[in-house]
């Protein structure tokens, strides 16, 4: 389907911030972990998020969703999951387990299944089967876990044997910080708990803070120097100390949660108003969120936006004005390709640098953003940590205005803020069920009218 924006008009007032896919993620798989029952208030009910609901159902977890959309109803008595944990897990499916494009469930998933009785397969859609696995899987090793890739390309399809007892173990911190959420998750339940040293250079920190976040609501104590480390290490001479995390083997206590909005998908609200210009009102973003996509928030405002930030809400004007910044996605690599687009629709020169991470999702995204940019004629440079915007959009020098989303749910977001400015389509747009179900609707809430048609196959002769 082909996404473009279809009209805009009375451009701003309030919108709600779509649940957190990552806390839903989180909520839901430990709550699966734990004795007893666990609310969980205004989950995210995404195509990931589901995939994680089901795998949890297959170990055993008894999990009760209900309907409701985010946009119209609040947290109330009838908006709420209800999770009844198992402390014995089984996989009580005896196929492979097709967890489509979500790479969070698949990471964690991993060493949740090292510790059922029976043999688990992973396996995922052409994206998830490029996601590396490798240093997950040796770093399971030592705890127990015979894990392996099927075609030994250290991708899935996964097959994980059971026998996750704990223990010591390592593990890099450069390619993904789901490896370390994965293993600090399941190795909480593990005979022995964990001791696990991250070496080098931590990416993406802020999700495994968010992970701790989860981990004590359900009552978990954790040693760690995760929050008294210098944020980045010293990459010039290469010195970046390990960081530690000790567990001892505990249970995790079943527990009520609210989870707060998604900063990462309010990444696309709050970048429609700062290209137009207007006001608008983004609610369920809390100020003292854990998330590191809130980076979005002082970006926005270098670029010249004005950004007011309340206890569960944030207020942003702007005169569509945008100038390029110099961004380290080293800890929000969510937003490359929200702030490529702000980049491409601003004057002067944006680079980001930080994230070669980037590369390790549903695409490669340094490459794609380039690559589809590139098309409108921007005038942009590959880094193979980023990127240089050195001339924004000119579709004069441009070769097409038909964007590909590379069935890449962020690519597809960001890009349709384009449209905003110039008059460009979004081939296979309607990718966006992942982590935002109703992004639609909550644009049409802020002025911004986006239609989806059937892409018109005209037939050469
Ligand atoms: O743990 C999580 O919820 C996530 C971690 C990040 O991945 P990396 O840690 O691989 O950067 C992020 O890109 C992803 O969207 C969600
Ligand atoms: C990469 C993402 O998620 P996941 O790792 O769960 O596929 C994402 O949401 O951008």
């Amino acid at each position: 389907m082909i996404l473009k924006v279809k009209n805009v008009k009375n451009v701003g007032g309030v919108v709600k911030a779509p649940p957190s896919k990552s806390y839903t993620h989180r909520a839901v798989i430990i709550a699966s972990l734990a004795e007893g029952v666990s609310k969980l208030y205004d989950p995210l009910s995404s195509e990931d998020t589901l995939l994680s609901v089901n795998t949890c159902r297959k170990f055993g977890a008894d999990i009760k969703t209900s309907n409701f959309n985010f946009l119209r109803n609040n947290p109330n008595s009838n908006s709420y999951w209800e999770i009844k944990g198992t402390t014995k897990l089984e996989n009580s499916s005896k196929d492979p387990i097709d967890l489509k494009n979500s790479g969070t469930t698949l990471r964690i998933m991993t060493s949740v299944a090292g510790l059922s009785d029976n043999k688990t397969i992973f396996t995922g859609d052409k994206s998830l089967k490029t996601r590396p696995m490798d240093m997950l899987l040796e770093a399971l090793k030592p705890l127990g876990v015979n894990a392996y890739s099927i075609l030994e390309n250290g991708k899935p399809p996964i097959e994980i044997t059971p026998g996750f007892i704990g223990g010591k173990t390592s593990i890099d911190g450069n390619i993904s910080s789901q490896f370390i959420s994965s293993l600090l998750i399941a190795g909480t339940v593990s005979e022995k708990g964990i001791d696990l040293e991250v070496k080098g250079d931590f990416i993406s920190k802020s999700y495994v803070a968010m992970t701790l976040d989860v981990m004590d609501k359900f009552g978990i104590e954790i040693e760690t120097d995760l929050y008294t480390k210098h944020e980045n290490c010293n990459m010039a001479e290469k010195k970046c100390s390990s960081t530690y995390f000790s567990i001892k083997p505990q249970k995790y206590i079943a527990t009520d949660h609210v989870i707060e909005g998604d900063y990462s998908s309010a990444s696309y609200l709050l970048g429609a108003i700062a290209i137009l210009g207007g006001e608008i009102t983004v609610k369920n973003l809390f100020k003292n969120s854990k998330q590191g996509d809130k980076l979005i928030l002082d970006i926005i405002a270098k670029m010249g936006a004005k950004i007011m930030i309340d206890e569960d809400s944030v207020l942003l004007a702007s005169n569509g004005n945008l100038h390029g910044i110099e961004i380290d996605l080293h800890n929000a690599p969510d937003l490359l390709p929200s702030v490529s687009v702000l980049g491409a629709l601003s004057t002067g020169k944006t680079i980001m640098t930080g994230v070669k991470h980037a590369r390790f999702k549903e695409t490669d995204r340094i490459a794609k953003c380039v690559e589809e940019l590139s098309k409108l004629g921007c005038n942009i440079k590959e880094n193979e940590d980023g990127m240089e915007i050195i001339g924004g959009i000119d579709l004069e020098k441009g070769i097409s205005t038909e964007l590909n989303s590379h069935d890449d749910h962020r690519l597809a977001m960001a890009f349709s803020l384009i449209g905003l400015k110039h008059d460009i389509t979004i081939k296979d747009g309607n990718v966006f069920n992942v982590s935002f179900p109703n992004f639609m609707e909550a644009m049409a809430k802020i002025g911004i009218e986006l239609g989806l048609f059937e892409e018109s196959y005209s037939c050469t002769l």
